[in-house]
Parts: structure tokens; sequence; C-alpha cells
């Protein structure tokens, strides 16, 4: 019988020493599993080879118990003695080919790759998957690599073979990650052959091993990876779009993020007040002397929402986007752009940041910033082309736009220099 697929959806990696008090990795990494976890990776930095192997071997039980594989990092001796699957190794580690000869041709062989650089060595080795990160800051490894950011994780995908499974890792969290598969995008197994190449999960440490309730937060990981998954939200009517919804709304209830406007005076209060109303929490500057505080604070759960409604200088938006750099999801209302010469300008240097996570605009204006020839009264500018662009056609255009796809002269690693945290 053939061995079944590698699901590597949500991939728990353990660090025991971020364990809630009292806890046991056993009872965690068995609450995980039932949550949705669908591989394990035992990554122990501290123990030695003895303690590594009476750990490996009871979460191997565990592991064999819920049909689920388990990986050691590092460490091919011990995976070897504890008889499991395989290992995730990087490039201080035993070599891909010592570590395959070790462990034979079925062994899971996972390899990290930071850069470009390490790609191209471990398309040579062909191994089962690669681990691509660090995505976003992390302090659980703190010897990780520059910060790949959601477009560097795109243009590693561009060069992956498809038949190559790939995890995103490295700071990623219940808050990010509805924004990150927004720009990266996840496989959904059914469609394997799409292009271009898209995630097959994500890895975790510290947000799963932190949890008080690993099994509820592993469920909404779960539950953010199947939403990705779904077929076009498009079709569905507005009754069934609000189940998906509502984990997100509950999210912003239990976790309140905040939200930096810079916004113009018309709708100030008006969007402070929806952002209460949501459970969020609103701060209304303009004034670049904070824009590094706020960006960090609320332990960095913060996202910045740009209106370029009564703009005149673009310095402060440009500060802001430096700021919040590539690590807090940006939400920007190009308001009026197509009207003026000038707002087309501005909201141009805005996209080539390359850091807006949603465009939301009425028609004009997002056709505007695709680069189409539009023409606007004032900012009321919605239907302009006589409903010619269906909703579902904007919506395709918004999210190329906030990929920066169909920009052939846009690239992420010279636009602009934005603070990588
Ligand atoms: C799934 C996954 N991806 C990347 C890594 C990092 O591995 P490595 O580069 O060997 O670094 P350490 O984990 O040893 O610090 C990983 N462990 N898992
Ligand atoms: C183990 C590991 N490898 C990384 C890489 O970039 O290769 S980042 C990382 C740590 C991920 O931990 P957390 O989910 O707590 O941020």
């Amino acid at each position: 019988m053939a061995p079944p697929r590698l699901d590597l959806s949500l991939y728990l990696v353990t660090d025991s020493s971020l364990l809630p008090l009292g806890r046991s990795l056993a009872d965690h990494v068995r609450a995980s599993i039932k949550g949705g976890v669908t591989i394990v990776q035992l990554r122990e930095k501290t123990l030695g080879t003895a303690a590594f192997i009476k750990l490996g071997k009871e979460i191997h039980a565990i592991t064999k118990e819920l049909g689920v594989p388990l990986l050691i990092n590092d460490r091919v001796d011990v995976a070897k003695v504890v008889g499991c699957e395989g290992v995730h190794i990087g490039w201080d580690d035993i070599d891909y080919e010592s570590a395959r000869s070790l462990l034979g041709p079925d062994a899971i062989i996972g390899l990290s790759v930071s850069n470009h650089d390490q790609l191209v060595l471990a398309l040579k080795a062909n191994p089962t998957y690669l681990g691509l990160g660090p995505v976003y800051a992390t302090t659980t490894k703190p010897d990780a690599g520059a910060l790949l950011g959601d477009l560097g994780v795109c243009s590693l995908l561009e060069k992956v073979p498809e038949h190559i499974p790939t995890v995103a890792i490295g700071g990623i969290n219940l808050v990010n990650l509805q924004s990150m598969f927004l720009k990266i995008g996840l496989q959904d197994p059914r469609t394997r052959s799409r292009k271009p190449k898209l995630l097959d999960g994500i890895a975790i440490v510290s947000a799963i091993i932190t949890s008080m309730e690993p099994e509820k937060t592993c469920r909404e990981f779960k539950g953010l990876i199947s939403s990705s998954r779904a077929e076009s939200t498009w079709d569905r009517s507005v009754a069934k779009l609000i189940p998906l919804l509502l984990p997100s709304l509950q999210r912003v209830r239990t976790c309140p993020p905040l939200i930096h406007h810079i916004t113009n005076h018309v709708s100030s209060s008006l969007s402070a007040n929806v952002t209460l109303a949501v459970g969020a929490s609103p701060i209304m500057s303009d004034n670049p002397a904070e824009f590094q505080d706020l960006a960090a604070l609320n332990n960095g759960i913060v996202a910045l929402v740009l209106n370029m409604g009564t703009f005149s200088d673009e310095s402060p938006f440009m500060l802001a986007l430096d700021a919040h750099g590539l690590m807090n999801p940006v939400v920007f209302d190009p308001v009026g752009c197509g009207a003026t010469t000038a707002r087309r300008k501005f909201a141009e240097a805005i996209m080539y940041t390359g850091c807006c996570n949603v465009i939301k605009g009425n028609e004009g204006e997002i056709l505007s910033i695709a680069g189409e020839k539009v023409v606007m009264r004032g900012v009321d500018g919605a239907g302009q082309d006589g409903g010619k662009h269906r909703e579902r056609e904007l919506a395709e255009i918004c999210s190329k736009l906030a990929k920066n796809e169909g920009r052939p002269d846009f690239d992420p690693c010279k636009k602009p220099k934005l603070t990588r945290r």
C-alpha cells in the first residue's frame, strides 16, 4: 500500500522551554494533534542525547497512535534510534546526502531555506519538503536569517518546482496568518498543479506551544487554513460568507488589535468609532515622531490604515509604512485616486512600497490604481464605467495589486528601503 500523502498543512515544531508552567510536552502534543496538527517536529535545543532519545520515544508513541509523522530536528542519530519518520535539517547540520543514506529512501527529510542561494542548493538535493523562513520576526530562533516577509516567500516559491512541498515558518500566529494567506496563498491539495506555486502549510512554534489551550488554538489555525483553501468566495451568498467572517471578528474581540489610522479629517471620528465598535483599539496619528512606538505597541498586534482622502504631503504615509515595515498588515484606501494626477502619483508611490495587504476603494479608485484611465468627478467615482467591471473582476484586480502582480518593474528587493525588523 502506498504511504499516506504527506500533509504539512499545520506543522507543529516543539520547544519545551516555552510551555506554560506545569504543562507537559506530551499532553501539549496530544492536544495539538487533536486540534488538527498534521505533522510534528521535536526541536529541543538544550537536551543531551539520552534525554532527547527518551523524549523522542515518548512523543513518537503519541504521534504514532494519532497517525501523524514525527520528525527530529537536526539529529539523524536520535531519529534513527527513536525510529520516527524523519528529520528536519539546516545548513549547519549533517548534509542532506548523508542524512538520506543513513535514514533510507522513505524517510521524510526537510531542508531549511532562507534565501535564493540556499534554495538553489536545496533543489539539487531534492528533499521531501522545504521550510521557508523566517517570514516574520521571531524570538524563538535568535539566529534566524533576514526576514523574508510575504514577498520574499513569494519570490522563493516562484523557483520551487511543483513536486516539492513547502511550509512557511517564523513569527506566524493567529493574527498575521490571514493576511499572510492573502499575500502568499495556500495550496489546495485537490488543485495541486495550480500556478503560481502556493504554500503547502505553515510551521509554528510559539503560537501553539505557549497556548494555554493548544487544542483550541490549533482548531483556530485549522479554521483559517480551511477558509484560505475554500474555493473562491465570490460565488457564495452573503449567508455563506458570514460564518467565514465570524471567526475573524471573534478574534478581534479576544485579541484586540491596535489600529493606527492616518486618515482624512472628514472620516476621522467615524473611523475611530467603527474601530471601537468592532472591538479593536483605534489611534489616530499623523505625527511621525510616534510612528515607531505605535508600530510596536500592543505586543505588535497592530495594523495600519492609510486613507489618502485629504492628503497634502506624502512623507507621513511613507514614514508610517517604514515604521510598520513588513510586519503589520496595511489597509490602503486610495480615496479619489484618478481624480487628479497628484493623487494618482501619490497612490502609485504607496503601492510601490509593496506593503499594502488590503486595498479598499470604489470602482473608479481601484481601476485607476490598476493603471486604467478613469473619469472621476470626486471621491464618489463608483460605477463610472457603467458597471462593466463586476465585483469579482475588481476583487481580482485588488488581489493582484496587493501582491504587486502585473507590475513588471516592481522589485521587492529594491523598493523601498523599509525596515525589516
Ligand atoms: C519546518 C522547519 N523549517 C525550518 C527550520 C529551521 O531549521 P534549522 O535551519 O536547522 O534551524 P534550527 O531549527 O536547527 O534552529 C525548522 N526547524 N523547521
Ligand atoms: C525553528 C525556526 N526556523 C526558522 C527559520 O527561519 O528557518 S524560524 C523558526 C522559529 C519559529 O518559531 P515561531 O513560530 O515561534 O516564530
